[in-house]
């Protein structure tokens, strides 16, 4: 059934451009759910809006949206002229589907629900001119990333992934999956890697260490690099603070903002060097605003 699927993207030509001020389009996926996907998107989006890059993030986790929540903005948007003003947060123009239904609700979508909700979120969402549109998908192989791979044209992909065996081998499958699509591989994040206490200084391999190298070794494809578990990146996503911008100083933002850096060049991009974090900072427009 998959193997169809994916023929079918394969084959399916590229559609009119749905965003066309748009350059680069970025996914974040996951093989397993919960390994830190939307923290490494709002955080990653955060970073490169930092460097003075015009960018968006579209949750397009439709079952399970969390960008709201971790980007300090609850508000949703407002409409104008039958479009959707996205919303912005830290420099970063947001849209998901958690503005758009009760807070309660289930959200249980058929498939050509799914793709109708994310024509709009490209089409009817006003996102102007920007840099990078990074889209935070949901975990797995299935209709929203077979939609989006034939609605818009996928700058890469970028997986994240805890290093422990089990979600390695999801991590093989959902690669395979955006190789088959031909949409070219940024490389994978490793989440949740060591924790370092914060009395002791000693490490422990919560989830193992070392799997996301490994496996990006075993696919030839870049380590793009490692994200420590710790409290306060989970602090910065329940309070809407990543920690990108909440605490800059931190050696965590630093991971963070090195990947974003690794990114950039792999677009093509220029790495901006030699930013003190206060100038950096000074970029973003309402920091902590609009929740
Ligand atoms: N490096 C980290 N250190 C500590 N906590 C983290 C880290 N990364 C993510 N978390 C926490 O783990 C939980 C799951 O993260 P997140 O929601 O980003 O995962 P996800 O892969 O997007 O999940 P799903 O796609 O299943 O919704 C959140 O509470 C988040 O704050």
């Amino acid at each position: 059934m998959a193997d169809e699927h994916t023929h079918e993207a394969q084959q399916a030509p590229a559609k009119d451009n749905l965003i066309p001020g748009v350059k680069h389009v970025i996914a974040v996926s996951s093989g397993k759910g919960g390994v830190g996907k939307s923290t490494v998107a709002s955080n990653l989006a955060c970073a490169l809006a930092l460097t003075g890059a015009k960018v968006g993030l579209m949750d397009a986790d439709l079952y399970g949206p969390n960008i709201p929540m971790m980007m300090g903005s609850s508000k949703g948007p407002e409409q104008k002229d039958g479009k959707i003003v996205p919303v912005e947060n830290y420099g970063v123009k947001l849209i998901s589907m958690a503005y758009l239904v009760p807070e309660e609700a289930p959200l249980v979508w058929r498939g050509p629900m799914v793709h109708q909700y994310l024509q709009a979120f490209f089409r009817d969402v006003l996102w102007g001119d920007l840099d990078y549109l990074l889209l935070d998908l949901p975990p797995g192989t299935g209709d929203v990333q077979l939609s989006i791979s034939q609605m818009v044209p996928l700058a890469g992909a970028i997986t994240v992934t805890t290093p422990q065996e089990v979600a390695l081998y999801d991590v093989r499958k959902g690669m395979a999956m955006f190789q088959k699509v031909n949409v070219p591989l940024l490389g994978i994040v490793e989440n949740m890697s060591s924790f370092v206490c914060g009395h002791c200084g000693e490490r422990t391999d919560i989830f193992s260490h070392g799997g996301g190298e490994r496996a990006a070794e075993k696919l030839g494809i870049p380590f793009l690099g490692r994200i420590p578990i710790d409290p306060a990146i989970r602090d910065g996503g329940d309070s809407g603070h990543p920690i990108v911008v909440g605490n800059p100083a931190s050696p965590q933002a630093a991971a963070f903002r090195d990947i974003a850096q690794k990114i950039i060049a792999a677009l093509g991009g220029t790495e901006q060097s030699g930013s003190s974090i206060d100038s950096l900072l000074k970029k973003i427009k309402q920091p902590f605003t609009n929740s």
